[in-house]
């Protein structure tokens, strides 16, 4: 259709008329109910974080990946109702297929891992730094989406992978300017649960599903989750004896509660030795009541809290060494990782006051003080940009006046004026804006002898 202003109606290739929908005023200017807009000065932010995030991935020689936004639903399908299954953002598609708009982005991780079978050489570091969405009900007003930075190393089913990814959340916290006071990272391990349970005889099959629950002990008061717990078919005795191994805070208290042998207590204390030996030792809680409320996580779990705890997570992970197998593989591949969400971490740095506010500015502005002049105003800016300048070329007639405030107000290097009378000797006047200095230059010496483009 051909486009027409607003509201006339608007006649296709094929003489077929389509009326305007009754347009009643201005459209709404607001996003979607739980998204976020980010205009240039959000922008600003949100690429510097998100450069932080590569930064830390790069210095550990991971490599990005990304996958759809929208996903089968299929993928996100478990029945150990977890938050992030219930609040999915699902749909039916207009070709009947289940989709959703994914919560995570593991699952995907995990998608590729499978499609590339025996292909992917082990072991695998990726990242990736991806929108995900849930569907909140807005009674809590929360947001809908947010971005979150991924890391996971596939292949690696020793807690050396656990401690990679620890030292990379480490490293983003010190590189933005917080320290082991700020924030504390408490770790545990889903085995410690997994044996107090198989000492009270719950099954293993409802072990997940109690992992989510008792995930719940510090959003929920307790005997809400006891509650929930009982309506699993674990005992009350159970529950005390779930509760009261959580309450101990030091690795030996839990080898006397899980005796000499437990695998926990032996990953914990490598893990332990192992932040020794990076350096991050003073960021680490042992705390066992961390159990994080995803139901894939086999065996380290770990969140990143700020010391005071006014803020929620600002980043989880642990080990999930079985989720292929939930996807029909038939083989586990050991894998362990993180997500880390871009909304706590920015209210956590604007409390701290270390929240940058990345302005906008460009090295030089280039203005034709006549229309005749314009095209090789053009060429002047293209041989500068070539030569790595950002350059706002003025793009109307304007003043001197309204150049100079123009180039003020873009934090500009440089004010370029191209005039008739330098131009008929291939010159230039440049305004240097820091040293209140002006002077006639050659284009070759502005451009560092960059030839212009051709003016027409
Ligand atoms: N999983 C998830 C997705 C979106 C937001 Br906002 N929070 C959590």
């Amino acid at each position: 259709a051909v486009a027409d202003e607003a509201g006339a109606p608007t006649k296709s290739g094929e003489g077929k008329v389509t009326q305007p929908a009754e347009r009643k005023g201005l459209i709404d200017t607001q996003p979607p109910r739980g998204t976020r807009d980010f205009p240039p000065e959000d922008m600003r932010l949100r690429n510097w974080l998100f450069g932080e995030f590569a930064a830390v991935s790069a210095a550990f020689g991971f490599e990005q990946f990304d996958a759809p936004v929208l996903e089968s639903e299929e993928l996100f399908v478990r029945k150990a109702g977890e938050e992030i299954t219930e609040q999915l953002y699902n749909f039916e598609d207009k070709g009947g297929r289940r989709v959703a708009l994914r919560p995570e982005l593991t699952p995907s991780l995990a998608r590729l891992v499978l499609q590339r079978g025996k292909q992917l050489p082990l072991p695998a570091k990726w990242f990736a730094i991806g929108q995900c969405w849930r569907y909140e009900r807005m009674t809590r007003g929360r947001r809908r989406e947010h971005y979150q930075w991924n890391m996971d190393i596939v292949g690696v089913p020793g807690v050396e992978a656990e401690a990679e990814l620890l030292a990379a959340i480490v490293m983003f916290f010190e590189r933005v300017g917080l320290t082991a006071a700020d924030v504390g990272i408490k770790v545990s391990n889903r085995k410690v649960l997994q044996s107090v349970l198989t000492q009270y005889g719950v099954p293993p099959e409802s072990f997940a599903k109690v992992c989510v629950i008792v995930d719940k002990l510090d959003k929920l008061p307790r005997d809400k989750v006891e509650e929930e717990l009982r309506a699993l078919g674990v005992a009350a005795s159970t529950i005390d004896g779930v509760l009261g191994a959580l309450q101990l805070r030091d690795l030996d208290a839990l080898g006397g509660l899980l005796g000499p042998d437990s695998e926990a207590v032996a990953e914990l204390r490598k893990l332990w030795e192992l932040a020794a030996g990076y350096g991050f030792q003073d960021w680490l809680v042992f705390d066992p009541s961390v159990v994080r409320g995803l139901a894939y996580y086999t065996g380290t779990v770990f969140e990143a809290r700020d010391r005071a705890g006014a803020l929620r997570a600002i980043c989880g992970g642990g080990r999930y060494d079985k989720l292929l197998a939930t996807f029909g593989a038939p083989d586990n591949t050991p894998m362990a990782g993180f997500g880390f969400g871009d909304a706590v971490i920015v209210e956590l740095l604007k409390e701290r006051g270390l929240l940058p506010a990345p302005g906008h500015r460009v090295d030089d502005v280039v203005v034709p003080l006549d229309g005749g002049l314009r095209p090789a105003a053009a060429g002047i800016a293209t041989a500068l940009r070539r030569g790595g300048r950002s350059v706002d070329l003025v793009l109307e007639a304007k003043k001197m006046k309204w150049a100079f405030k123009h180039a003020e107000k873009l934090g500009a290097s440089r004010l370029v004026l191209v005039g008739a009378s330098e131009w008929e000797r291939g010159a230039v006047v440049v305004k240097d804006l820091a040293a209140f200095e002006q002077k006639e230059m050659t284009v070759a010496e502005l451009t560092g002898g960059a030839a212009p483009a051709p003016a027409a």
